[in-house]
């Protein structure tokens, strides 16, 4: 199995505030779907900025589908759909996924194409209408439908499924689903348990920092115990608390 991602060692501070990840480890791999979960103030988010370079890495590596992660061609294998929704208001739909496309280089998907994805995330017809006219949930599925077709070898979704309706959110856990049978990755940052019980392999637990550890579904089905229990023990011990 190809490594898509794989973090090493990633210490990070904001500036020269506290350590908000200590010698983080993470590795993705072709055909696996991650998820990524831990209390508020974990380190999650500042995990996958670091992937995407937005911020300085410091301390560690990071290499996506085996090249540094500062390279293009690093960069262009993966995409990033975030927690914030800030679109270009002046651009349609059609042309916000245009000009993703051409900033990736992929090979163009037909008119067609794209429609038919706006239709099953129940957006029929606003792809010709500005992205300021779209509602919080429509913003969020542009950036899914940009990710199924781009295709690229990772996905990393930060929260996204937050937001968009059921009907949305069962064809988009269809289609992460397919791009896992052709070795797609994704690594799903979620507070929604039942979605990674349903959608991934492994799921990986954060806490003030560090990465406790990792289980696959298959494993906590088999010991007949749920998703949030597991956390649950991980974060708390015994105690009853939530994520
Ligand atoms: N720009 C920033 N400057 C300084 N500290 C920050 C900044 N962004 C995040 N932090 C701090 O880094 C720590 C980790 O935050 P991060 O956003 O990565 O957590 P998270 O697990 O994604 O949380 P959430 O579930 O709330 O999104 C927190 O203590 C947070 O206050």
């Amino acid at each position: 199995m190809k490594t898509l991602l794989d973090v090493s060692k990633v210490s990070f501070s904001y500036g020269s505030g506290p350590i908000v990840l200590f010698e983080t480890d993470l590795v993705v791999g072709e055909g696996q779907i991650v998820g990524l979960v831990g209390p508020n103030g974990s380190g999650k988010s500042t995990l996958i900025n670091l992937i995407f370079d937005n911020y300085q890495l410091k301390r560690g590596r990071i290499q996506l589908s085996g090249q540094d992660h500062q390279q293009l061609d690093a960069k262009k294998s993966a995409i990033y759909l975030p927690s914030e929704d800030f679109l270009p208001d002046f651009l349609t739909g059609r042309e916000y996924y245009r000009a993703v496309e051409q900033m990736y280089g992929t090979p163009e998907v037909s008119a067609d194409e794209v429609s038919a994805v706006f239709q099953a995330l129940g957006m029929d017809g606003r792809e010709e209408h500005l992205i300021e006219d779209y509602s919080h949930g429509m913003r969020k599925k542009v950036q899914f439908l940009a990710a199924f077709l781009l295709d690229r070898p990772l996905t990393v979704i930060d929260e996204t499924f937050n937001g968009i309706d059921l009907d949305a959110q069962r064809y988009c856990a269809r289609r992460l689903a397919e791009m896992r049978e052709r070795g797609r990755a994704v690594l799903l940052c979620t507070h929604d348990f039942s979605i990674l019980e349903e959608l991934a392999d492994d799921v990986v637990v954060m806490k003030k920092a560090l990465i406790l550890d990792r289980i696959s579904i298959e494993e906590l089905q088999e010991e007949g115990t749920t998703l949030k229990s597991w956390v649950d023990e991980m974060l708390f011990g015994s105690e009853h608390e939530s994520v």
